[in-house]
Formats: C-alpha cells, sequence, structure tokens
C-alpha cells in the first residue's frame, strides 16, 4: 500500500511539477497574452487516456500542437480571385491557426472541402458595409486581413457603391476592430493608390519612396487611396482592452494567377476571334504582376509579424512584388495565353493611339447612353487604355527587409500553374 501510494505520490508531484512549469512559462510570456496574442481558452483536452496524465505530457509533439493552435483569423473577400488564395495559404502555412472565419458578400462552395481539417473553418455570409455584420465576424479574432473590395475600372458599379464597399467597409472593419479588441489589421490596398496617375507619368521600378504626383480621378483609385489612408491613421489607436492597434497595407501590382477574371475574359476573347489576340499597347509600356500566390504568401507572412514587429511594420505600406518579369500589359499576357494556343497580332500600324482612345471614349460615351437599357462595360474605356499604356513597375526589397519576404513560388512555377489553370479552362471556354 505504502509502495502504492509512494509510486502515485510520486506521479502526482511529477504532474504538479510539470503543470507548474507549464504555468511558470505561460506567466513568462505575458499576462493573459501570449507573446502579445490575445489568450484564448484551450477547447483542447488533456488525451491519452492509455499513457495517462503523466503520458499525456510527455508525449513528444503533443505540447506543441495543443499550444499552438491557438489565433483566430479573420479574412474579409475570402472568397474572392485573391482572397481564395489567401484563406488556402492561411490552412497551408500558418501552422498557429486555431479558426479561420471567411466573410464574404458571396460564398464559394469550395469552403465546405475546408472543412474536414484541423482548423475550424467558418463561413460568413456578409456585407462590410453593414458595420454589425462586421462586427460580428470580427468579435473575437486576433487578425483581420481585409481584402474585401470592389474592384471595378469598368463602370458596372457607380461611384457611390465602390465608395460604401470599399470607403465604408474599410471604417467599419476599423470600428471593429477598435471596438472588439483586434490589435492586427493587414489591408489589401493597390498600386493604384499610387498610380499611374491621370498625367501618364511612368513610375519606372519604383520603390515605396520613390515620389510620384498621385492624382487620382477615377473612383476605383480614389477609394483605395482613401481606405488605405483611414488604415494607416488608425495605427496605434487604442482597442478594447487598452492595446494599440497594428496596421499595414500591401499593394499588389496587377495581380495574374489561377481565377483571374480579366485573364479568363481575354483568353475567351482570343478564342472569339479565332486564336488571336490584337496588340493595342506598345511592347515598351512595362506593367507591374505579381503572382497571386506570392501576393497571399506577403499577406500570411505580415500577418504573423505585424505583433512581433509592430512598431517596425505597424502604419507602413509594401508593394508586393516577385520575379514575374518586367513586360507590357499583353506581352505578359501572351506568357501564358500563348502556350494556350493564342497568338498576338501586331497591330500597331493599324490601330495608332488616338485611335484607340477614340475607341475608348466611345465604349464610355455608349456606356453612358445605353445605361437606361443595360449594362455595357468593355474592357476598353479611356481610364484602363491610360492604366494599359503607362509604364508603372516596382522594384523593392522593403518587404524582404521588414518582416523576411522571399516569394514562395518562382517565375517558373507562377508561370506553370497559370498555364496549367488556363489549359483546364480550354474544355469549358467554348
Ligand atoms: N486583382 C488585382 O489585380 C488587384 C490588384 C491590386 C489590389 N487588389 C485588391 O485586392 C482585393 C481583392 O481583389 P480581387 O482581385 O480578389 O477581387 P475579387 O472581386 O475577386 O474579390 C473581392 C471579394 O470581395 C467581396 N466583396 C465585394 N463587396 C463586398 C461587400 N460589400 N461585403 C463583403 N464582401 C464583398 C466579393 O464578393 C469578392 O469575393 C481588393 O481589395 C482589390 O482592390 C486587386
Ligand atoms: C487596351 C486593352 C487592349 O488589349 C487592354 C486593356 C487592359 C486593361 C483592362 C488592364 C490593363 C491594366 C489592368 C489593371 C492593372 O493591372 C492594375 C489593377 C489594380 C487593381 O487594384 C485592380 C485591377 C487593375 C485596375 C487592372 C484592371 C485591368 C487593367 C486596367
Amino acid at each position: 500500500m505504502a509502495r502504492v501510494l509512494g509510486t502515485e505520490g510520486w506521479r502526482l508531484g511529477w504532474c504538479l511539477f510539470l503543470e507548474w512549469a507549464r504555468r511558470e512559462e505561460e506567466q513568462a510570456e505575458g499576462d493573459g497574452v501570449v507573446a502579445g496574442w490575445p489568450r484564448r481558452r484551450e477547447k483542447t483536452a488533456r488525451p491519452v487516456a492509455s499513457l495517462g496524465i503523466l503520458g499525456a505530457w510527455l508525449q513528444p509533439g503533443m505540447a506543441e500542437s495543443t499550444e499552438v493552435r491557438k489565433l483566430v483569423y479573420l479574412v474579409t473577400g475570402g472568397c474572392g480571385f485573391l482572397g481564395e488564395h489567401v484563406v488556402r495559404m492561411l490552412l497551408q502555412r500558418e501552422p498557429r491557426l486555431s479558426e479561420l472565419r471567411v466573410f464574404d458578400l458571396h460564398l464559394g462552395p469550395w469552403l465546405e472541402e475546408l472543412k474536414t481539417g484541423p482548423v475550424q473553418v467558418t463561413a460568413i455570409q456578409g456585407d462590410v458595409t453593414q458595420a454589425h455584420e462586421v462586427a460580428a465576424a470580427v468579435a473575437g479574432a486576433h487578425v483581420v486581413i481585409h481584402a474585401a473590395g470592389l474592384v471595378d475600372v469598368f463602370g458596372r458599379a457607380s461611384p457611390k457603391t465602390i465608395h460604401e464597399v470599399n470607403v465604408q467597409g474599410t471604417k467599419n472593419v476599423i470600428e471593429a476592430c477598435v471596438q472588439t479588441g483586434t490589435r492586427f489589421l493587414v489591408y489589401t490596398s493597390s498600386m493604384e493608390v499610387v498610380g499611374p496617375n491621370i498625367k501618364g507619368h511612368p513610375f519606372y521600378r519604383g520603390n515605396e519612396d520613390t515620389p510620384y504626383e498621385a492624382v487620382h480621378k477615377h473612383p476605383y483609385p480614389c477609394s483605395k487611396a482613401q481606405a488605405e489612408r483611414l488604415v494607416l491613421e488608425a495605427n496605434g489607436r487604442e482597442v478594447r482592452g487598452g492595446l494599440p492597434l497594428v496596421t499595414c497595407a500591401l499593394r499588389p501590382t496587377g495581380i495574374y494567377g489561377e481565377g483571374h477574371q480579366i485573364m479568363r475574359d481575354f483568353y475567351h476573347q482570343g478564342l472569339r476571334l479565332g486564336g488571336r489576340l490584337f496588340r493595342a499597347i506598345p511592347a515598351s509600356v512595362e506593367h507591374g504582376r505579381v503572382y497571386v500566390g506570392n501576393v497571399a504568401w506577403m499577406h500570411v507572412l505580415v500577418a504573423r509579424e505585424l505583433e512581433r514587429r509592430a512598431a517596425l511594420v505597424g502604419g507602413q505600406v509594401y508593394f508586393c512584388y516577385d520575379e514575374s518579369p518586367y513586360k507590357s500589359y499583353e506581352d505578359f499576357n501572351m506568357e501564358f495565353l500563348g502556350p494556350c494556343g493564342l497568338r498576338l497580332v501586331e497591330t500597331r500600324l493599324l490601330a495608332p493611339y488616338w485611335l484607340l482612345m477614340l475607341l475608348a471614349v466611345l465604349n464610355a460615351l455608349l456606356q453612358w447612353l445605353l445605361r437606361p437599357l443595360l449594362l455595357y462595360a468593355p474592357l476598353l474605356n479611356p481610364y484602363t487604355l491610360a492604366v494599359a499604356n503607362t509604364t508603372f513597375t516596382v522594384s523593392t526589397d522593403k518587404a524582404q527587409r521588414h518582416f523576411g519576404y522571399e516569394p514562395l513560388f518562382s517565375w517558373e512555377d507562377s508561370r506553370t500553374r497559370t498555364i496549367r489553370w488556363v489549359r483546364a479552362m480550354e474544355g469549358s471556354a467554348q
């Protein structure tokens, strides 16, 4: 009996010691905060009955796996082109994730397949313009990646709607963070908050500090610039609980990759034109492009580092970049559409710039005239022509210096993946 008691006593003593050590460790990490993250009550049980309590503690890796998954992330616009890649990237590359909330006006059916993994995926159908819906989704999240937006340079939506979604929606996200105590906010901005400007000034291999006259007229870049400013100004605001909000903005150039709607449109247009696309923009005009997987990776990385490097990263903007080559918009598209059977026909003599501008203005006029009857929103309008026809490329390493970003996908990978995706459309294209 004495011996049994002795064994039990030893076991109890060992368990108490381990428990004490665990609490000491937690205490050292911060009072109710794990390295700056609000502590979340663990749902994980003390497992492994066969080995007893001691066995549970001693199982290799167990302590990490129960301790590690504690973060709640919210991705707004998580069912969009970029948002889906961010969601998938988080599930693959953020080991501390316990719950991923995907907030979108339109939820994708593909979300269902994600619900079987170790991370709780919560789909939330909601509208960023509705403050109460946003606040409910944000409550209890540690990090918000705000990628929802109305991307419209074709005149499909009214300027008012673009403003409501992109500016008011962002205000709602910021206020929700402040009210509910969420400390980390990453905003998906755009190269267009800088340019190209309406004067057509080139931005050649510029970085975040390159002086440039940012003049906006179009509702989309205006709204993105306003929203970005709001996010950056919110950095340092006190959130519920008394700690400061840490924000930053990522500015992708033209994103490409699996799911890119405009690439899809060009592909289908090429098929309709008998496998041809017609060059409209001089090959010498460089347009910045970045692979969607790398943009998603940048979001995941910066979100992770916002807390650890708050002083450095908070309030900063970062262009999104990778190894994608500098080319004209059309030549770049041909990197994918070419291997899928389309060819780019040179028409510079047939379609000089003045003629293109005339067509673009005509399109705008038609859009305005037809608006009461139908929505006419072709790809070519004066704004898209100006963007496509003005050099805008970035060359920077700020994200690498500040939070250790390196592209996850090489140019070859990005190209291969995009071509594979276009090829997969072939069957459904006709
Ligand atoms: N596509 C690009 O080349 C590019 C370049 C730079 C920046 N961006 C930015 O990246 C973000 C994502 O763009 P994308 O290309 O994936 O566009 P997208 O249209 O594919 O995705 C946007 C998502 O936001 C959702 N959304 C729109 N209005 C909403 C609302 N009121 N409430 C909730 N959700 C709403 C949409 O349903 C969609 O799923 C945007 O903020 C955009 O400004 C895109
Ligand atoms: C003149 C046409 C003949 O082929 C080509 C028109 C191409 C345009 C439709 C696109 C050229 C540049 C694109 C934009 C750019 O890549 C960056 C953007 C920023 C982002 O925040 C939203 C999308 C976009 C505005 C993108 C839209 C399409 C282009 C204007």
